[in-house]
């Protein structure tokens, strides 16, 4: 592999932000799309590619803004990169450093994940805390009471988490690890540090999520002794070496899920693949729940058919297999047009329903106590100015977009960038009309809401 990064350097990644989406609702889909890879198992994957002595395709990548910075932080640890499409190419056979870079790994939460990969590699690791969506605290605890029953001293300091493993082997030691909450970050971090470690990891109360599966998957696919994936026991015997794999990654749920809301909200009828309709089972239950019908047109393509009523349900975010929290924010917008009164509690994260109120600006009647949104469906939404606050919330705004009447101007893209491949792109082409306008972009007319546009009307 040629000792080079071919992922853009962060300070050459355009600034995004000051772009916006124009949306002229109203417009029904169809077609087919395409689902890209996860963004949750891309990134992890890429940590746990620190693992390996030798080389890592990964196929499947989605093109995303934390993918990149993702392939910043590992390169700035001295890890070969090359990127040909979807796949990447990575060989962590020397990690240079075990200090990964502030200005990176704040930019997004997976970073944190690679300290239990670099703390097994090298002994030793430095980690910024990290940053992600804005939604609750997010705190790191679990990860460090799991590192230290491994056998590392660490210790926060100055916004780093400096971790080492004392003794002359340098090798963290199996222990029994229970997590007070089943946290995706923490099961996975530590799954991967029990890899490398001697002896024999139990992880109880393992988060379950299909990209924990996928990670545990990669890993075993290197070489890893992992039992239990997918269950609340995770069962990891170390290994003193992992060696060379080409893995795919799994599709997206969250995309997939995502663009169900969108034939939903807009009653479109179209297809979608590649999907796992058994990551999608409580996001499908969910949908019928509201009245829309989903059928499996073949083994990994769905199908969306156009709802006549839209009915209110009512929604707790909970660890897989429960309904998702990254799903709460879309199912939010579409609620917002439902026939009935919903309630969607949000119990995972604790500051996540700050869409709410950019959706009353899009005239949705929204209201919000704690944890609990309270949602009195109304029969239109119409177009106005927003600005999405976290990755989700961007999403669901796209969404709320796509059905209000007139035109929707969405501000703070680099959120939805983080986490969506080209949602813009993918909506055009199932003919929704949707622009990205740049700052030096002049305003498209045909964007311009004229009467016959404002009158449209996508309620039945
Ligand atoms: C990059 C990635 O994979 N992100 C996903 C991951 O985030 P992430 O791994 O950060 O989410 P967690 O599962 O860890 O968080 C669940 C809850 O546990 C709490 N907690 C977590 C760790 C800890 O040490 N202490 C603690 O108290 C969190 O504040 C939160 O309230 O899972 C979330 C829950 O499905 C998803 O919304 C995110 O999209
Ligand atoms: C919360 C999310 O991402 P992150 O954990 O990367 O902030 C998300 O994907 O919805």
């Amino acid at each position: 592999m040629k000792p080079s990064c071919s992922l853009p350097d962060a300070k050459s990644s355009p600034a995004v932000d000051s772009s916006v989406l124009q949306i002229q609702g109203g417009h029904p889909l169809q077609g087919h799309v395409k689902i890209s890879g996860a963004k949750n198992s891309a990134l992890v994957i890429m940590a746990g590619a620190l693992l390996c002595s030798g080389d890592c395709r990964i196929r499947n990548v989605p093109s995303l803004a934390d993918v990149k910075r993702m392939g910043q932080v590992l390169s700035a640890l001295g890890v070969q990169l090359q990127q040909h499409g979807d796949i990447l190419d990575i060989n962590a056979s020397e990690i240079r450093t075990s200090k990964a870079p502030y200005e990176l790994v704040t930019q997004l939460r997976a970073s944190f994940f690679a300290i239990g990969a670099i703390l097994a590699r090298l002994g030793v690791a430095h980690m910024p805390l990290p940053g992600g969506c804005a939604i609750g605290a997010r705190p790191v605890d679990l990860h460090v009471r799991g590192l230290q029953a491994m056998g590392a001293e660490v210790q926060i300091e100055h916004g780093i988490c400096h971790a080492y493993v004392p003794g002359k082997s340098g090798r963290l030691k199996g222990a029994k690890i229970y997590l007070d909450i089943a946290s995706v970050g923490a099961t996975e971090n530590l799954m991967m540090a029990a890899t490398l470690a001697e002896g024999e990891t139990i992880i109880e109360n393992a988060a379950r999520e299909p990209e924990v599966v996928d990670l545990a998957n990669f890993c075993i696919a290197m070489g890893a002794k992992i039992k239990g994936a997918g269950t609340s026991t995770l069962i990891i015997d170390g290994v003193p070496k992992l060696h060379s794999t080409d893995y795919t990654i799994i599709p997206d749920r969250i995309e997939a899920g995502t663009f169900l809301v969108a034939g939903a909200i807009t009653r479109s009828e179209f297809s979608l693949s590649p999907v796992v309709p058994d990551h999608l089972v409580p996001i499908i239950a969910k949908l019928r729940d509201i009245g829309v019908s989903i059928i499996e047109d073949s083994p990994n393509c769905l199908r969306i058919q156009r709802a006549e009523i839209l009915k209110a349900a009512d929604i707790e975010t909970l660890p897989y297999p429960g309904f998702p929290t990254d799903m709460q924010a879309p199912f939010m917008s579409l609620l917002s047009i439902a026939e009935g009164d919903s309630l969607i509690n949000e119990s995972v994260f604790e500051n996540r329903l700050r869409h709410a109120s950019e959706l009353n600006r899009l005239g949705a009647d929204i209201r919000v106590k704690g944890n609990t949104a309270f949602v009195k469906g109304v029969p239109l939404l119409s177009g106005a100015p927003v600005l999405a606050t976290d990755l989700r919330a961007a999403a669901a705004l796209v969404l709320a977009g796509l059905a209000a009447q007139g035109k929707t101007t969405i501000q703070g893209l680099r959120h939805l960038d983080r986490g969506y491949d080209q949602l813009d792109k993918k909506l055009q082409q199932l003919g929704a009309k949707i622009l990205r306008v740049e700052p030096q972009t002049p305003v498209d007319k045909d964007f311009v809401p004229n009467s016959t546009d404002a009158e449209q009307s996508i309620s039945t």
